[in-house]
């Protein structure tokens, strides 16, 4: 039987060499004979590993003779394993965890190092025992939170900017969380009561979700999501109940001509197929192919018919200007809004990339709103909580376009609950219980009073 931890030192191995978390995951997990307790372990140390980077190198940085970076990079991984399970998994009695870690050690390069590795994690337990938290946090609050929560301190600015130092707190802890899952049910094959019954028929525990007409919640790990019952008939798709909110907010009506300007993997496209009750026109852009295919898996599991594909880059697609009567743009984002869902994406991020993001989000609003007829809507929306890629992406367009305005959701709208004063929806994931998301409707002013 494979050991977990081992699994889990090889993918923080590759992790440390840039793949991506989930990619080095099922690439060790995928040949594994494992129990499904031991995946679940495996899954969790290489998570909260990459997660907890930041305040485990602080503790390393405390305890260790040496800092963090100067550790052998294999060595730092084995620290970070024996470390997280010490700090964060209640279950794994102390001596487990040393003894394992110790094990690692060994079996890895380190057989010199094993009496360090032993010393080093019953250090961790015995301060934890006599002073409280052995992590000694700074006094700055950014780097505070910083160290205490795990994240860069450029993300706690941004958020510090925009809530006050309690909330950024509650939005670090959120999103260090496990990510929930909903569903979208498919209203053109069943209904909320039929897969609500058929799941509590089949011991699944759900919930439904105010204001969300189509959504209901797993309340604890459901296993294999295609095994759960509906699948194979489409009666649902996976989607957070926050990205839900954004086809609510372009009210697509059937019949209608619909271009999503980023449709992949579909999961918004595919929702305003619902809504028009598969009737009109979606063409889902996207330049990245292998995104859109997926797109098209997911519509023949839900017997949708509405939607045609096109490849490209959605900055240049002449043959759509003037045609839209709705258009939704869903942006490329930093997802600081999902930070939650993608365990190392909090280092993948920069203030440069998010920048570079931002000038393609412009380009990409001012391309999609040539597409709309001249009484049409647009819809802006993103899964991320930075300012620099959601309200000022929209004020530089009203600027530079005076004839367009914002044009808060509908009383009736399901976003309506979540639209703020300046009549944009913003979703703050500790203060409702879902992705951070953002978005906004548009719509030209000028010509509109011209016609009427
Ligand atoms: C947030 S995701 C879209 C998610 C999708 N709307 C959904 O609900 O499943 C952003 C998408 O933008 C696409 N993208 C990025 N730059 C693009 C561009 N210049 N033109 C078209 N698509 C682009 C990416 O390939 C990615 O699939």
């Amino acid at each position: 039987m494979p050991n977990p931890r081992q699994l889990a030192f090889l993918a923080l191995r590759s992790i440390q060499r840039d793949a991506f978390a989930d990619v080095a995951l099922d690439r060790v997990l995928q040949d594994a004979e494992l129990s499904n307790q031991d995946r679940r372990l495996a899954t969790e140390l290489v998570y909260g590993s990459v997660r907890r980077q930041r305040t485990l190198d602080a503790l390393i940085d405390q305890l260790g003779k040496k800092k963090a970076h100067q550790q052998p990079p294999d060595l730092r991984a084995i620290l970070h394993l024996g470390l997280y399970q010490l700090r964060y998994l209640n279950q794994i009695p102390a001596s487990a965890a040393v003894n394992t870690t110790v094990e690692l050690a060994k079996q890895n390069g380190f057989p010199g190092l094993t009496g360090f590795v032993n010393g080093f994690m019953r250090q961790y337990i015995r301060l934890a025992e006599t002073s409280g938290d052995p992590l000694q946090l700074p006094s700055d609050p950014v780097q505070r939170l910083g160290t205490l929560h795990s994240y860069p301190d450029w993300i706690v600015q941004v958020w510090l900017d925009q809530l006050d130092l309690a909330e950024t707190e509650q939005l670090c802890e959120w999103m260090n969380r496990p990510p929930h899952i909903d569903l979208r049910i498919n209203p053109l094959h069943t209904s909320l009561d039929e897969v609500e019954t058929a799941m509590q028929a089949a011991g699944v525990a759900v919930q439904r979700l105010p204001h969300l007409p189509q959504a209901l919640r797993l309340l604890e790990p459901a296993g294999a999501i295609q095994k759960l019952p509906g699948f194979q008939s489409g009666w649902w798709m996976v989607q957070d109940a926050s990205a839900q909110l954004v086809s609510y907010l372009v009210d697509p009506q059937p019949g209608e001509f619909v271009i999503d300007a980023c449709a992949a993997p579909g999961g918004k496209a595919l929702h305003l197929a619902e809504l028009m009750q598969d009737q009109g026109m979606i063409w889902a852009c996207d330049r990245t192919a292998s995104r859109l295919k997926k797109l098209k898996e997911n519509a023949e599991r839900l017997g949708i018919h509405s939607t045609e594909i096109s490849i490209g880059d959605s900055r240049n697609q002449p043959q759509f200007v003037g045609k839209g009567d709705r258009v939704l743009l869903d942006a490329p984002c930093s997802g600081l809004g999902t930070l939650n869902r993608h365990a190392d994406a909090r280092w993948r991020q920069t203030p440069d990339r998010v920048q570079e993001l931002a000038t393609l989000q412009q380009e990409l609003l001012v391309a999609a709103a040539t597409w709309l007829k001249h009484d049409g809507v647009l819809v802006y929306a993103t899964c991320t909580l930075h300012p620099q890629e959601n309200e000022q992406v929209i004020e530089a367009f009203l600027d530079q376009h005076p004839d367009w305005q914002i044009e808060p959701p509908a009383p009736n709208s399901p976003a309506a609950a979540f639209a703020t004063p300046q009549g944009w929806v913003k979703v703050w994931p500790h203060r409702q219980q879902m992705d951070g998301f953002f978005m906004v409707r548009l719509k030209l002013a000028v010509r509109q009073a011209a016609a009427s």
